[in-house]
């Protein structure tokens, strides 16, 4: 996921900045092309600017020039009358005739110039505004050399000369000049008219419309006469060698740009050159008070191309924007398609998943709608009830599971469909036998909480059933059972009692539970006992036998014990049951009967049965240890005399007596036996001296030839004694004690108090070797 995100977003990336790139360079095209078309729209205003420009100052160049020229005509005109005046007056006419002349026509001259006259010596005559020039040398003036110099090409031609200052005056002037000769054609003098180039600065000043228009005249010579603005400055300036001079050459009118010498400003300048005289007009002309950049069609431009240039860039952030939502919409969009369909993937591997599992399920599970029709049954489900999924789908729960399941399902179903989660059991009758199952209704809430259907899921819990019924059966047999009861865990630690064994031992479960169980045992029995009965439960898991308990009151008491394990599913035991049973009275009563069968009852000795069977023992002993064993039968003499005498109390306290003597006399593992009435025998094993049963026998006889103390009374008594070998005499037991007997009854044949030896390879009279107790 973490990669395809990635990737996507490095698409994303490189799509967008490839966008951004071609955006960016079509922007730039356009505003490339808006500046050109822009720059093209001003270069095209400034052009056009500068034709009007040059219109301009073309205009009022015509316009200067014709001032000049009128100027010029004018002065000339009163030259030409002066000069016609002073050629008819008479060669004597002084120098106040002419002046005179002059003064008279001074008033219809305007106060642009006034008129000299200067006499072929180039000697001031007169002027007509009585400037006192009478005398003044002239002869240096460029004017009074030239007419008088030139006086044969072209008498009549008027001069004007540079600009210079009045020698009288002091003014600045244009000199404009004409010669004058008599009637025979002799020089006569000139005739001046000083043109006051001031006069001209103001008209020129005046002419100006705005401040950066310069209006020039200039002389052929290339001095500047007259300037507005300036004038003062540029008065006399030598212009020869500038650019006009150099357009002048080529073409007598024209417009040029170039800086002003006079102030360095660029200017338009229109000239024209006022042939045949050697003036020249020059009207500057700027822009400047017209700012090309304030100019309407710059602001206009500008503004245009600043609302176009932002127009380009905010449609860039937009389209910017645009593209990057737009990227991230369709992103979006691809995440969610890509995600809707690994959603509908996983739902679609999971919708299989979960029938899957559905199907494979050891419960039933469907889905009822509220109309308590089946839309989803599972396998388990159509297999039970023997029904095809399809089949299934869309039958109510009353035609699938049959009117008698159905109508203990009902109140169930009904209070699951009003929201609430149901469990309940139920038979259900199938053609394999009834079956029990464990339903559970949960229902299925819509988003605004109403139920709109239920999951239903049914497990079988026939065999639980039969199982909780065995285990009530069981349980009932626990807690009822006379036996007593205990369940410990593996290793022994009591876990539960049942009553019985609280009312064997007087412990409640509670007073038990957690303690070892070998913790009620007495104590009687050894740890060897214990290490048996742990092995036997080790190696089998089973122990039968009986162990003396001590019960809450401290009593012991035997129980008869049964240890059975309960086996994990691995074989381990982790369980052991005991059962008990308080067997002390039983065991009591049978070691009564036994003693009862073995002993005898009087004495305490064993009896005959008891004498039997020690004497196989014996036997078997003797034959195992190889060592000879000996039966010595006693038989008590005169005993009827005291029962006779004294009673047969007296007799059984004799008797009583008489065995306890015989115990004294005889080794602790020899064995006393009382075979009934006065006999009794005593088995004396492993003998390894002869002489051992020698001196039992005469301690027998010593010990009961001694007076018996009977109460007050005091009875006598004596011993006959038969003694047989084994294996000597006999091997077989029956025949080793008739050997005894018979022994017994040689010795009381003669003489009693005695005893007798039976040996089996004498004759029986003369086998008989009799001994008289040591008393005789
Ligand atoms: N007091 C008493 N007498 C018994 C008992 N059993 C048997 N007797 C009697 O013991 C007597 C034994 O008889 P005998 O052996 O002939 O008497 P005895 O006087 O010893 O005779 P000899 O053996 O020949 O010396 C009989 O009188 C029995 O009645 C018993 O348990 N108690």
């Amino acid at each position: 996921m973490a990669y395809q995100r990635k990737t996507t977003e490095i698409v994303r990336s490189l799509a967008y900045l490839r966008f951004r790139r071609r955006l960016l360079s079509g922007l730039l095209t356009m505003a490339a092309i808006a500046i050109v078309v822009v720059a093209w729209q001003l270069h095209t205003s400034y052009i056009d600017r500068e034709a009007g420009l040059r219109r301009q100052t073309q205009h009022f160049a015509r316009a200067m020039e014709a001032h000049v020229l009128y100027a010029i005509q004018f002065a000339d005109l009163s030259l030409i009358g002066f000069s016609n005046a002073i050629k008819v007056l008479p060669p004597e006419s002084s120098a106040d005739t002419i002046s005179t002349l002059l003064s008279s026509r001074s008033s219809s001259f305007t106060h642009d110039f006034w008129i000299s006259f200067i006499d072929a010596n180039g000697k001031g005559v007169a002027t007509s505004n009585q400037l006192p020039i009478t005398g003044v040398d002239y002869t240096d003036r460029d004017y009074f050399l030239f007419h008088k110099n030139g006086a044969g090409t072209s008498p009549y031609q008027l001069y004007i000369s540079g600009p210079s200052l009045g020698k009288v005056s002091n003014q600045k002037l244009l000199f404009i000049s004409r010669r004058v000769e008599d009637k025979q054609g002799r020089f006569l003098g000139i005739i001046v008219a000083p043109l006051d180039i001031t006069r001209f600065a103001a008209v020129f000043e005046n002419s100006r419309i705005t401040d950066d228009v310069s209006i020039s005249l200039i002389h052929r010579n290339g001095r500047l006469i007259a300037r507005a603005p300036h004038v003062e400055a540029a008065f006399n300036l030598d212009l020869s060698d500038s650019i006009l001079f150099a357009y002048l050459k080529k073409t007598p009118t024209g417009t040029f740009r170039a800086a002003s010498k006079v102030d360095q400003i660029s200017r338009v300048f229109s000239y024209r050159a006022l042939d045949p005289l050697p003036l020249i007009i020059t009207v500057g002309g700027t822009d400047k008070d017209a700012v090309w950049f304030a100019s309407p069609t710059f602001i206009i431009s500008s503004i245009g191309l600043a609302l176009l240039l932002l127009l380009i860039l905010l449609s860039g952030m937009f389209a910017l924007k645009s593209y990057a939502k737009l990227e991230e919409r369709e992103l979006r969009y691809r995440q969610l398609y890509s995600s809707s369909r690994e959603m509908e993937a996983k739902l679609s591997a999971s919708e299989e998943r979960l029938r899957l599992i559905a199907d494979n399920l050891p419960i039933m599970i469907t889905y009822v709608d509220c109309k308590e029709r089946y839309t989803f049954t599972n396998r388990l489900f159509d297999q039970v009830f023997e029904i095809s999924e399809q089949a299934a789908l869309g039958k109510s729960v009353e035609e699938v599971v049959g009117p008698a399941a159905y109508a203990i399902s009902r109140p169930h179903l009904h209070k699951a469909l009003t929201g609430q989660m149901v469990y309940f059991e139920r038979p259900l009758e199938t053609s394999k036998g009834v079956r029990w199952d464990g339903i559970s209704y949960v229902p299925d809430f819509s988003p605004v909480g109403q139920v709109r259907g239920l999951f239903v899921m049914a497990e079988d819990i026939t065999a639980r059933r039969a199982s909780e019924a065995t285990m009530k059966l069981a349980t009932l047999m626990y807690e009822n059972s006379s036996e007593g009861m205990m369940v410990t865990d593996a290793d022994g630690k009591i876990l539960s009692v049942n009553p019985a064994f609280s009312r064997l031992s007087g412990y409640t479960e509670d007073e038990v539970k957690g303690h070892w169980a070998y913790e009620l045992t007495s104590g009687r029995q050894d740890q060897d006992f214990f290490r048996r009965m742990q092995n036997a439960l080790r190696n089998t898991g089973e122990w039968e036998g009986e162990v003396w308990h001590q019960n809450k009151q401290g009593e012991h008491y035997l129980v008869s014990l049964r240890f059975n394990a309960v086996f994990d599913e691995n074989g381990q035991a982790y369980r052991r049951v005991a059962l008990f049973c308080d067997i002390t009275k039983k065991k009591a009563t049978e070691e009564l009967i036994w003693r009862q069968a073995n002993f005898d009852a009087l004495t305490g000795l064993p009896n005959r049965r008891m004498f039997q069977e020690r004497m196989r023992q014996e036997i078997r002993k003797a034959e195992r240890s190889g060592l000879p064993m000996a039966l010595v039968f006693i038989d008590l003499d005169g005993f009827k005399a005291v029962n006779d005498t004294f009673g047969h109390s007296m007799g059984d306290q004799l008797l009583k007596e008489a065995a306890n003597r015989l115990i004294h006399c005889v080794r602790g593992t020899d064995v006393v036996s009382r075979l009934g009435g006065d006999e009794f025998t005593v088995i004396a094993g492993e003998l390894k001296d002869n002489g051992d049963v020698q001196r039992i026998a005469q301690e027998i006889l010593s010990s009961l030839a001694a007076p018996f103390q009977l109460g007050q009374e005091t009875a006598h008594i004596s011993a006959s004694i038969g003694i047989a070998l084994f294996p000597d005499d006999a091997t077989d037991p029956e025949i080793l004690l008739k050997n005894a007997d018979q022994a017994m009854y040689f010795a009381k044949q003669h003489g009693r108090n005695c005893y007798h030896y039976f040996g089996s390879s004498l004759p029986v009279d003369k086998s008989m070797d009799i001994h008289r107790a040591r008393c005789e």
